[in-house]
């Protein structure tokens, strides 16, 4: 194997007439936490499923932890930990039960050991017998990774592990999935939320199918080339009237009492944000593009290619 736990190329999959995966080509290194981002629909939890192994692709080839996606399907499902979108447990069995319940299913020897130190490497032993449906959302997501790195796998893929957590939940998971990672565990993991894309070593964006950017949050950043205004003062509202479709102006969004404004063309767009400034008695100046920006920008760009 490479150094590469990931590598496919013209990743396709159709549903009916309906292209839902569109030639996505991704690699993802050994160790790596790999964020994969997009829109809803956009074809992030079937990329997910033909890489593990779970759907065989209608075109593309590729190879995830040194096997054939087509040839050696079984092979890879046995090294990889999935945690769907909808993970479910029995709630009235507690968090040791539960994965004892795992444990037996998948025939994972010596069961008690197992458990054991699953429980011990997550934090989870002082809670064991807490019943699984009392558990805050952020202590299920915990069990639910439990469940699925119980059997030491090489990959991890997180489809939305941490949807409707909260931020220091999410924060430990994170810090959790880290951790992991150090210890050697590659990670793809699917989300909406930018500060979780910020904390990949590299992030992926896929829109209506498309993989239309891929790199570090930075060099994702830089190849937006986009820039940034904000706009202060008592009368933003009528500032952002006055941007309304004005030239070079591509996103105009009020963030608390200033408004965010973005374009890709430099020039166009501080010419437009500073006469709106003006005429409204408004102060303009330069800011930071931020991912979410980017983000924004993709979106709005790539509806075209909707099959
Ligand atoms: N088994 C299926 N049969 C038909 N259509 C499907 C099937 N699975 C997914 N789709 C469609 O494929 C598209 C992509 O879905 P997918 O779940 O991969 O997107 P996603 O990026 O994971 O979305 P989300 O962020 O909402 O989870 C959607 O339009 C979805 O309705």
């Amino acid at each position: 194997m490479n150094g590469n736990a990931i590598t496919v190329t013209g990743l396709t999959k159709r549903f009916g007439d309906k292209t839902v995966v569109n030639d996505v080509s991704l690699s993802v290194r050994k160790g790596e936490i790999m964020g994969f981002l997009g829109p809803n629909g956009s074809g992030k939890t079937t990329t997910i499923r033909m890489m593990c192994g779970l759907l065989e692709p209608d075109a593309g080839d590729g190879s995830v932890l040194g096997q054939d996606i087509r040839r050696n399907r079984r092979a890879i499902k046995r090294r990889v930990g999935y945690m769907t979108q909808r993970f479910s447990f029995y709630e009235d069995l507690t968090i040791a039960e539960n994965l004892h319940f795992v444990a037996g299913l998948y025939g994972m020897k010596p069961k008690r050991q197992v458990v054991r130190d699953t429980l011990e490497d997550l934090g989870l032993s002082s809670r064991k017998d807490q019943l699984a449906g009392k558990l805050s959302g952020g202590w299920k997501q915990r069990l639910a990774l439990a469940a699925c790195i119980m059997h030491k796998p090489d990959l991890l893929m997180l489809d939305e592990p941490t949807a409707g957590v909260d931020p220091k939940a999410r924060r430990e998971f994170w810090d959790e999935i880290h951790t992991l990672a150090n210890d050697g565990l590659t990670v793809l993991v699917s989300t909406h939320y930018m500060d979780e894309a910020e904390r990949c070593h590299r992030i992926a964006y896929i829109s209506y199918g498309h993989l239309i950017a891929q790199g570090t949050v930075a060099e994702v950043l830089r190849n937006a080339n986009l820039t940034t205004m904000i706009v202060t003062g008592d009368q933003v509202s009528e500032a952002a009237k006055a941007l309304k479709n004005a030239p070079g102006v591509d996103q105009i969004a009020p963030f608390g009492a200033t408004l965010h404004v973005v374009g890709r063309d430099a020039v166009a767009l501080k010419t437009s944000v500073e006469a709106a400034a003006k005429r409204t008695g408004c102060i303009a100046g330069p800011a930071e593009t931020s991912l979410e920006d980017v983000f924004i920008q993709l979106m709005g760009g790539s509806e075209d290619n909707m099959q």
